[in-house]
């Protein structure tokens, strides 16, 4: 099939090469001209694992090319997909104003049938919107679809060919036709296509994300409760997630969750039951609760350290949001930096892959080391802040001869408490006891 694919980032960019590697025709649209020009040049622009090998084996293919034109993008395929930011707006609602403008456009360039779908993350309602927006110039017909997308960055590949389920929202008999035969090959294992109108497929999205958002949350309190009455918050996990019920996955407590998703969707669905005189409560709790856990961290440093860190250097490792990723849009890591900046401290930081990105946003606040052990020479406390798995087991004789004192402040809880009693050094954690 001959697909289009508007938006090139994380969730366009793999939507866009996954849908190649099926062997569709596709032509991805960005308004980023560089950004465009380096995919052209064959550079992939993010760093998402496996990313590449697929990129560079379609487009040799030439299954999958590139455009700045919306023109040629809506010429070239039978589905358009939008995958455009959906930022938060200063209220917390999601800005829609990527989506809307693109569809705009879309109204007025569109010469023959269309299917649009809505791949961005975008609240009840928008669908038709949507529609309502190319219908006002729109000469032809067209169908808009909603198709959220679950895939998560750094098993982004992953997730989208082998997806758990698909949800496809629509109302028109001839798009769900289209669609369903473009997602058969990802569900060959058996996973459902879920096909549901499209205010039910947009919430869907929201209710996921959130209750992953809220089931995290939810840890991170109980891991604080341990800390007041002494009990292990790994111990409570495993005694909980065993039951399948409640399950193993994101029961991790630790320094709060980000990312370019949980922060700004449960803060959507907030907003969106506002505007439909619906208070939800639990996400209130889980938006003020996560806020502070993201900090979590500096009372246990300021206590140890004292509130003036003039003078001192935090060292800190791991700056994505999560490992795997390069992504440092609602990293704890940046909330840490900025306490410890006010505090006067000085910082030394590494991370494998999202370097770039913090000087960027940072320039020479900070300093850059190349590697991890680097980072942490002649300072006084390292932060961990993101679990790398190059950070699993360091070298500990390396960590003491390095730091100036032994002291640790473990946001991911990467180290056995016992152990680092026996290692000699003082540590402290999310939800454990603490080794002083
Ligand atoms: N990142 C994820 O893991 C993830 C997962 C599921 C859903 N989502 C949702 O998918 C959507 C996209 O997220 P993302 O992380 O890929 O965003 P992103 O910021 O990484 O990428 C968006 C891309 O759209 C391009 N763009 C902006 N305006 C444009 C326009 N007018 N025409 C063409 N291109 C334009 C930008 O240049 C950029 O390349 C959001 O709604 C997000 O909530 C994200
Ligand atoms: O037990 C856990 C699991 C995750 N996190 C944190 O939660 C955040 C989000 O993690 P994850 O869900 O793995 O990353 P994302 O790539 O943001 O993916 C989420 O957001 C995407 C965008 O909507 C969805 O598509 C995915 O299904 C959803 O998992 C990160 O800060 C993690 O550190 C924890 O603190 N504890």
């Amino acid at each position: 099939m001959k697909i289009t694919v508007v938006g090139t980032g994380y969730v366009g960019l793999v939507t866009g090469t996954c849908l190649a590697e099926t062997g569709n025709d596709v032509l991805c649209v960005d308004i980023d001209k560089h950004k465009v020009t380096r995919m052209q040049n064959r550079e992939v622009p993010i760093y998402e694992p496996h990313l590449d090998i697929l990129f560079e084996r379609n487009i040799n293919a030439g299954r999958l090319k590139f455009t700045t034109s919306l023109e040629e993008g809506l010429a070239h395929g039978q589905i358009i997909f939008l995958a455009l930011p959906t930022p938060e707006d200063e209220d917390g609602s999601a800005d829609l104003s990527y989506v809307v403008g693109v569809a705009r456009n879309i109204g007025k360039l569109m010469t023959e049938y269309r299917v649009i779908v809505d791949k961005s993350t975008v609240p009840v309602g928008t669908a038709e919107k949507v529609t309502a927006v190319i219908a006002e110039h729109a000469t032809v017909d067209f169908d808009v679809v909603s198709n959220p997308e679950f895939l998560r960055e750094g098993f982004a590949v992953d997730d989208f060919m082998k997806p758990e389920r698909i949800v496809i929202g629509s109302s028109s008999d001839r798009a769900t036709e289209l669609m369903q035969r473009l997602y058969k090959p990802f569900v060959r294992s058996g996973n459902p296509i879920l096909i549901m109108d499209e205010k039910s497929a947009e919430l869907t999205k929201y209710a996921s994300n959130s209750f992953l958002a809220a089931k995290i949350t939810f840890m991170n309190e109980i891991a604080n409760f341990c800390e007041r009455v002494g009990a292990d918050v790994d111990k409570v996990r495993i005694g909980m997630g065993t039951d399948s019920r409640i399950g193993k996955r994101f029961l991790f407590p630790g320094i709060g969750y980000g990312g370019s998703c949980f922060p700004k969707d449960v803060k959507a669905l907030h907003k969106s039951g506002k505007d439909n005189n619906y208070n939800f409560q639990i996400l209130d709790a889980v938006i003020n609760v996560n806020d502070k856990q993201k900090t979590a961290l500096i009372p246990k440093l300021v206590k140890h350290l004292g509130d003036d860190l003039t003078g001192k250097t935090i060292s800190i490792w791991g700056l994505a949001f999560k490992p795997e990723t390069d992504d440092i849009r609602e990293a704890p890591s940046l909330y840490i930096i900025d306490e410890l900046l006010g505090r006067g401290a000085k910082i030394s930081v590494f991370d494998p892959e999202a370097m770039d990105n913090v000087k960027a946003k940072l320039g020479d606040k900070l300093e850059y080391a190349d590697s991890m052990y680097g980072a942490i020479a002649n300072t006084d406390a390292l932060i961990i802040c993101t679990e790398w798995s190059i950070f699993r087991t360091p070298n500990f004789t390396k960590l003491r001869e390095n730091l100036n004192q032994p002291i640790i402040f473990d946001g991911r809880n990467l180290y056995d408490v016992a152990d680092m009693e026996k290692e000699g050094f003082t540590y402290f954690s999310i939800g454990r006891k603490e080794v002083l």
